[in-house]
């Protein structure tokens, strides 16, 4: 049996965590053979803390065999201490008629201080994921917010966009939703981001050929996976939650297990390619193998893709603009 690693989740008692915290429990994240110690944060208030302590409970009453730990706590650094995963969910959640960014100044010093504690007392190589929106530009906050570790571990939040979009495609273009391959989500997790399926394909064949609609494409495609949660909250009441949990599991799994040779999107800080300035959090794929990610480099970037690129790229500099000064 591996030694457990410690998997700190923030907002352990919302909606998403409700349906995160048992899967990654029962090995859906890690492995079938890999213990986990949960340790999880919640509001100092007596409600959250009540809740918590249920979510708790119900955890035991599963008795999972992979769970090694549980903590529950009000304090990042016990819940961020040596944690070698985490996974930033906790954050106010928009409603309906707001913008993700309209979070921004309300969310935004969670993740100063969140960043600083794991910057304390986190494990030097943890793995960080923020759910918590607007994500890319939080996981930017985190990340500056942590000198000390490693910016490459601080990632945001885009594989709900690329789940959403392939079953798009899968849809349109009435094949099975795995047996697409080489899509791409670039940049913000906003209604700004571009899907991109110029390279996908279908069993080796070309989906963009397959599906051959440029209409279809700028007038549907794009500004559906980009309003899907608007849509669902409008549905709901309620932003989604067992599809951001799911999307959540995919993104660790497959950066600490692997990605099997699949491209996969990654919100990522960028190193300076495909004209993203250096240190912005965007959405670009990636192959994971033994637990590190590697850009897919060296794709055409044509004049349609580089004008959404270049849209997405200029609300994340504004956004990144309206929290420097909580950046020192
Ligand atoms: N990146 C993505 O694709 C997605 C992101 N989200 C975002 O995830 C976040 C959480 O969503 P839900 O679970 O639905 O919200 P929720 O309101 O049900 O749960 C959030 C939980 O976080 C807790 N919390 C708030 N501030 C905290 C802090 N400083 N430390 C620890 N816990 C804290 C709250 O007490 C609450 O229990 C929201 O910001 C939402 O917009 C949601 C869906 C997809
Ligand atoms: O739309 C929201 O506010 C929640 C979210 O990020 C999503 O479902 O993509």
């Amino acid at each position: 049996m591996k030694n457990p690693v410690r998997v700190a989740v923030t907002g352990a008692a919302g909606q998403i965590g409700y349906s995160l915290l048992f899967r990654i429990a029962s090995g859906e994240m890690l492995g079938k053979d890999q213990p986990v110690i949960l340790q999880m944060l919640e509001l100092p208030m007596e409600k959250a803390q009540a809740a918590l302590k249920g979510v708790m409970m119900e955890l035991e009453d599963c008795a999972f065999p992979l769970l090694a730990g549980i903590i529950g706590t009000d304090d990042a650094e016990v819940a961020f201490k040596d944690a070698d995963f985490a996974l930033l969910v906790g954050a106010r959640p928009r409603g309906p008629g707001m913008e993700r960014k309209d979070l921004l100044l309300e969310n935004a010093k969670i993740f100063t201080a969140q960043g600083a504690a794991l910057n304390k007392v986190a494990s030097r190589d943890v793995k960080v994921l923020v759910v918590g929106n607007p994500a890319n530009t939080n996981a930017y906050i985190a990340m500056k917010s942590a000198p000390d570790l490693d910016p490459a571990n601080f990632t945001a939040m885009l594989r709900l966009d690329h789940n959403r979009a392939l079953s798009q495609l899968a849809n349109k273009a009435g094949v099975p939703v795995g047996d697409i391959e080489k899509l791409v989500v670039w940049g913000n997790h906003s209604p700004t981001m571009y899907p991109d399926y110029r390279f996908a394909t279908v069993n080796g064949e070309s989906l963009k050929d397959r599906i051959n609609d440029a209409d279809w494409n700028a007038n549907t495609f794009i500004p559906q996976v980009g309003k899907r949660g608007a849509a669902i909250i409008e549905a709901r009441g309620l932003s989604s939650a067992a599809s951001a949990a799911n999307a959540a599991i995919d993104h660790m799994r497959d950066w600490v297990l692997g990605s099997d040779g699949k491209w996969v999107t990654m919100g990522v800080p960028s190193d300076g390619s495909y004209g993203i300035p250096e240190g912005i959090i965007y959405g670009v794929p990636v192959i994971s193998e033994n637990g590190k990610y590697t850009r897919v480099e060296g794709l055409e970037v044509d004049d349609f893709s580089r004008a959404a690129m270049d849209k997405t790229l200029a609300e994340l500099e504004e956004e990144r603009a309206g929290v420097a000064h909580l950046l020192g």
